[in-house]
């Protein structure tokens, strides 16, 4: 087998599915190419549009859909997304979002929460 695709999130958003171009959707940092398979959806290809370019994982979990959905879906995949935008370990398992908080450029280095200004008011 050779090398997985690998695609930023941004590029999977340029393929909506609409003005005839092709429907890419991520389903736990797997990406897919739907465009042939939009007609043959048993519910029909407008749930799957309203989903195009975007991560589908939560809305296609919600449905339950079946064992049989998920060999289909595997026929369509093209890639994963880019290593450091997965949301996904290794073992399938959701990834803490880790966010990163920047200082603030030329200030104390320190960000009061309102809290802290309250406190700091009561304490002058
Ligand atoms: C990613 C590729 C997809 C494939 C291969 C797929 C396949 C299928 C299949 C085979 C069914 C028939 C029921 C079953 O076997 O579970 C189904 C039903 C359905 N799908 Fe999808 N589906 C996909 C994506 C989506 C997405 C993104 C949505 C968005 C919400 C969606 C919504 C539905 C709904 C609402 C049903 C009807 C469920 C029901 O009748 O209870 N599907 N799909």
């Amino acid at each position: 087998m050779g090398e997985v695709k690998r695609f930023s999130r941004a590029e999977v958003a340029q393929h909506k599915g609409r003005a005839g171009g092709r429907l890419w959707l991520i389903y736990k940092d797997s990406v897919y190419d739907l465009t042939d398979y939009l007609a043959e959806h048993p519910a029909g290809d407008a749930v799957i549009l309203e989903e195009g370019g975007g991560d589908a994982s939560k809305a296609f979990d919600e449905v339950g859909h079946s064992g049989d959905a998920r060999d289909i879906m595997a026929k369509y995949k093209i890639g994963e997304v880019n290593e450091d935008e997965k949301y996904y370990d290794e073992k399938g398992k959701k990834k803490k979002r880790v966010v990163q908080v920047q200082p603030e450029e030329g200030g104390s280095g320190e960000s009061r929460g309102l809290l802290g200004i309250c406190c700091c008011g009561l304490l002058r």
